[in-house]
């Protein structure tokens, strides 16, 4: 066990199990006849709780459902095939049978499983940042590499342009330039004066897309401006909002009324801070992986090391000298955070 990961007792620990051990039980009921189920139907997940999903049919219909206990793992974006019951049961309508094979999966860390799958089958990782106080490159490289991980086409965004000066504005464009030039789409967006959100929307439709982003970027006011009538909460907003327990912690799915779906959850908007190996940073800095064989070393760290091919493309401009710098922050600051930071509480996590 790494240095300073937070040690249970033996009376947490028992408690933890016993907790899961009912979760899983529960699985068993209600016990479905099969000779009243109908047949086999086609939907989505959007929500996932407890031993329960509901699922949404191709018409828009959304239908609780259980789940068999062959199933395995079922999560928010999954396909699959559903059987509904002739009478409710206990206010749940069918049952879930089979999950298709997942084009995409969003991991986490799990403290019994190592990596869960918290969504699937999402098409494109939308990076929300924020122009003001400041636009860190450091951390949008962060969320860059989490996305490069799971093979989702990452999108960065870039939020409350309407508080840039002309002047700013350029060294704005500048500082992106990088990105673009390694084939990264950019939207340069408002929430609050509405500019670029129609571009927004247009790379939205058809897919099924996640925002992640640090706390403030304005993600929660983007998708109140793309999707009237959600009213998720924003920093201004006092907490009293309504909204369930379930609504607040679980990811859903949701449709966007332009086309395209969001999965949205605090859980899955906070995934780039989720562990990842060092081979794997260095894997998501995409523009390095053509160099990376290059180096004379094959444990080369890309510091000071003699003969690094990396370095060597940074002094010919081939690598953007920011970026290589970011990567270096990056590792550095994954090795110090490694023991606590990415994994949540077992006993308050649901
Ligand atoms: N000027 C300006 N302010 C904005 C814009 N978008 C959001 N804000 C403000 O930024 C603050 C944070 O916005 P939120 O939407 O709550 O940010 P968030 O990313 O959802 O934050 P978390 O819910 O903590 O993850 C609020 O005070 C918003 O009013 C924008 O385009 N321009
Ligand atoms: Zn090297």
């Amino acid at each position: 066990m790494s240095k300073g990961k937070k040690r249970l007792t033996k009376g947490q620990l028992r408690r933890v199990r016993a907790n899961r051990d009912k979760r899983l039980n529960k699985r068993n009921e209600p016990e479905w006849d099969n000779d009243t189920l109908g047949p086999q139907i086609p939907g989505r997940i959007i929500t996932r709780f407890g031993q329960h999903a509901d699922v949404e049919t191709e018409e828009g219909e959304v239908f609780r459902c259980n789940l068999r206990r062959t199933v395995g793992s079922v999560v928010v974006g999954d396909r699959v095939e559903w059987r509904q019951g002739n009478e409710a049961m206990a206010g749940i309508a069918g049952v879930v049978e089979a999950v298709h094979p997942r084009r995409s999966e969003l991991k986490r860390p799990d403290y019994y499983d190592g990596l869960k799958v918290v969504a699937a089958n999402i098409d494109q990782i939308l990076v929300v940042s924020a122009v003001v106080p400041e636009l860190s490159t450091q951390i949008i490289d962060r969320y860059l590499v989490a996305a490069e991980d799971t093979g989702i086409t990452p999108v960065l965004v870039l939020n409350k342009i309407d508080l840039l000066s002309a002047e700013e504005r350029q060294a704005v464009d500048a500082t992106l330039a990088p990105y673009l030039a390694i084939g990264y789409r950019i939207h340069l967006v408002s929430s609050e004066t509405g500019e670029g959100v129609a571009d927004l929307e247009h790379c939205l439709q058809d897919k099924v897309s996640i925002f992640v982003g640090q706390s403030g970027v304005g993600k929660s006011s983007l998708i109140n401006a793309l999707m009237p009538g959600i009213e998720l909460e924003t920093g201004e907003v006092s907490s009293n909002s309504g909204l369930g327990q379930h609504t607040t912690t679980t990811a859903r799915l949701l449709r966007f009324p332009g086309g395209g779906d969001l999965i949205d959850s605090p859980g899955v908007r906070e995934f780039a801070l989720w562990h990842l190996a060092p081979e794997r940073v260095t894997w998501g800095f995409k523009e390095f992986r053509e160099h990376v064989g290059g180096c004379k070393f094959r444990d080369c760290k890309h510091g000071n090391d003699p003969g690094c091919a990396l370095r060597a493309a940074v002094e010919q401009g081939e690598i953007d000298a920011q970026r290589f710098e970011n990567y270096h922050r990056i590792l550095e600051s994954m090795v110090s955070e490694r023991p606590t930071r990415h994994f949540a509480d077992p006993l308050n996590d649901k």
